[in-house]
């Protein structure tokens, strides 16, 4: 059975059909990537699963149950968290509180301050930012501001994350060090849906990839064969990439 399971997604601004029809199964375990050109649908995918949008129709099932229409709350209480491109902390409060807040609106089950913080503690640990739990969000990097995110994501205790574009203006190195957390993440057993820009970080983790180009599905498969695919390369990738991709032996 797939863990996160979307039917028919539809998503309308206006005239602009956002999403048409879009559906696709990520199971249990695997990286799942979206890629596709600016303004495809990506992000409005996102906010169509976790309820940012409100759907214009089709249908969303998670661990088998239908969730169609529920509201972000129930949903990342349910085990479904996510992590925004635009990458806004609570200024005021530490980087401690601002993962305790994740756990505190987004878990299931934890119901006291010091529960909260431990679980905030246990995701500063994993993502690395420990050393870093009494900074005020200002002081942190972007590299870190980005890893704040993962970490209020994973205080939700969630069986799937949901990653936009969390390699976006990071520098190499960094890069390096978000696909070694994002593999940590897959490791620990959790469901990963990366929308991504880079392509270096989509090859090195998605199980598979789904390739959206003006709000509708262009291809679906394993990296290899999507990114070779002539019409990913003429809609999205270029012949530049296909072509180092290839003379590279399709390596990941
Ligand atoms: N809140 C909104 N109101 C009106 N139109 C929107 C809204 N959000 C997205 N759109 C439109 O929907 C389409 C899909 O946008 P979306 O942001 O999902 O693309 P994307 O694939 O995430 O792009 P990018 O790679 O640039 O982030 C675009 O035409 C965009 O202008």
């Amino acid at each position: 059975m797939a863990l996160l399971e979307a039917n028919d997604l539809e998503i309308r601004f206006g005239g602009v059909k956002a999403l048409a029809g879009v559906s696709f199964r990520v199971e249990e375990g695997e990286v799942f990537g979206v890629i596709g050109p600016n303004g495809a649908g990506k992000t409005t995918l996102l906010n169509a699963i976790s309820a940012v949008y409100k759907l214009n129709g089709g249908s969303i099932r998670f661990a088998g149950e239908d969730v169609t229409g529920l509201p972000p709350h129930r949903l990342s209480r349910l085990g479904i968290a996510r992590t925004f491109q635009i990458v806004q902390p609570f200024k005021a409060m530490s980087v401690r509180e601002n993962v305790a807040i994740g756990a505190m609106f987004g878990h299931a089950r934890l119901r006291t301050r010091e529960a909260w913080l431990a679980a905030a503690d246990a995701a500063l640990e994993r993502t690395g930012l420990a050393p870093k739990a009494a900074f005020m969000p200002p002081q942190l990097t972007l590299a870190d501001r980005k890893r704040l995110e993962v970490a209020r994501a994973l205080a939700m205790g969630p069986r799937i994350i949901l990653f936009d574009e969390v390699m976006a203006g990071l520098n190499h190195t960094e890069i390096e060090r978000m696909i070694d957390l994002v593999k940590s993440l897959k490791q620990a057993g959790l469901t990963v849906v990366v929308i991504e820009h880079v392509m270096k970080a989509v090859l090195a983790l998605c199980d598979r990839i789904m390739v959206l180009n003006f709000g509708a599905k262009l291809a679906e498969g394993v990296p290899d064969d999507v990114v070779s695919d002539p019409k990913v390369v003429e809609a999205y990738l270029g012949q530049r990439f296909a072509k180092a991709h290839a003379a590279a032996g399709g390596a990941r």
